[in-house]
């Protein structure tokens, strides 16, 4: 029997992570989840492709980490977030995990906030388990500004956020172009402070009660409009449907999912068996980008290089910029294959795919041009 005198639980506070692919959500959860404000913190990732790298990336919190099934955090994982929430507080209560004090939500860089703040404002029960503790928004200063042009969800995390975190400030060459991104973001969302990527976890967190009454006009609309159709448009690609009883959450793979929100924008893998050369790596960047630069949103994955083998080089490419990649000194997991998960607007898999095996071709352990005797798969 439950004991009926008890107080009520505490509603435990939630932070929405949100931010447009590569912005570096991750790089700054990574470095909150160390600070004590974020002690106790469930984190929940979601990703948008086939292959989910970012479990493998978040460091040091495999046993707080609860991955969405991939997809975008809209209709079909609107459902799994419920589920997840739902579960985490079942095992919390049973004291079958440990009593997290937070509970943090990173988003693809895809995702409409919209749908998951109208489940954290508007379900029955959730609502009354967690307390909207702020929206944190990651922008980057070297693509943000093309970023909004081109992306509408984009806008919308920026609309929705509390917090605007502006990154890479420090490797943006045209000064000028920050200021104007930085008075856009601050013309787009008035109440939001604006914070360097460098922002102490105190300034991110404990936002306080999320209150619609100081968010800008346009996201209460889109929240109204979310609880009456129970969906959002999908700008203009009405043909998804918003079937929301005919999911099936057992489904392998969400594809329908990474084609929503722009019918071509496209995620997937690629992988090679053997460890290839730092320099092949490199050409194969090169040439892609060359090639096909305004097409590429996003490229992360773990490399096993020839000169490396004890573990991999974590590799990101954002839109056309390739951050300086990070070694690491062993491998996450059992897999030791090279992962790279692209998200690519425009733009045929087989193509890269092609590019990416001739690439393996030439560069098989020991062997020279013509020596292809690689493994893929
Ligand atoms: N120079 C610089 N690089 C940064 C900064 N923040 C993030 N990065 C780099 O940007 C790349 C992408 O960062 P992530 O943290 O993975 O970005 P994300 O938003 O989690 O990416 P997705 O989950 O794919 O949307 C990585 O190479 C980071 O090291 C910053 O403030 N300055």
């Amino acid at each position: 029997m439950p004991n009926m005198s008890a107080q009520p639980p505490l509603p435990i506070p939630l932070t929405l992570l949100t931010g447009f692919l590569g912005a570096g959500k991750t790089t700054l959860l990574n470095r909150l989840l160390k600070d004590e404000a974020l002690a106790d913190t469930i984190v929940l990732v979601n990703e948008f492709g086939e292959i989910g790298l970012d479990h493998l990336l978040i460091e040091g919190v495999e046993d707080n980490m609860v991955l969405l099934a991939s997809g975008c955090l809209c209709c079909t994982i609107r459902d799994d977030l419920i589920v997840t929430l739902e579960d985490l507080l079942r095992r919390r209560d049973n004291d079958r995990i440990a009593p997290f004090r937070r509970v943090v939500i990173e988003t693809t860089g895809l995702a409409d906030p919209a749908p998951i703040l109208n489940v954290l404002i508007n379900h029955r029960y959730l609502a009354m388990r967690f307390r909207l503790d702020g929206v944190v928004t990651v922008v980057d200063a070297v693509n943000g500004s093309a970023t909004l042009d081109a992306h509408p969800e984009a806008l919308r995390q920026v609309i929705a956020a509390d917090r605007i975190v502006l990154t890479k400030t420090e490797i943006a060459e045209d000064a000028e172009a920050v200021s104007a991104l930085h008075r856009r973001l601050g013309d787009l969302n008035p109440g939001a402070a604006i914070l360097p990527a460098d922002a102490q976890a105190q300034a991110l967190v404990g936002a306080g009660l999320y209150d619609l009454a100081d968010r800008p006009g346009e996201l209460r609309q889109w929240l109204a409009a979310e609880t009456l159709e129970g969906g959002h448009d999908h700008h203009g690609h009405g043909d998804h449907g918003h079937h929301h009883h005919d999911h099936h959450h057992d489904a392998p793979h969400h594809h329908h999912d990474v084609n929503r929100h722009d019918a071509n924008i496209r995620a997937f893998v690629l992988t090679a068996e053997e460890p290839i050369r730092l320099a092949t790596f490199e050409l194969f960047w090169t040439l892609l980008r060359s090639t096909h630069g305004p097409k590429l949103l996003r490229l992360k994955g773990l490399v096993s290089l020839a000169e490396q083998p004890q573990g991999p080089l974590v590799v990101h490419a954002v839109q056309q910029v390739l951050h300086p990649p990070v070694q690491l000194a062993a491998w996450p997991d059992a897999d030791r294959r090279s992962r790279l998960v692209l998200i690519v607007r425009d733009l045929d898999e087989a193509v890269v795919a092609r590019l990416w095996t001739a690439f393996l071709g030439r560069t098989a352990p020991g062997g020279t041009a013509g020596h292809a005797h690689h493994h893929h798969g």
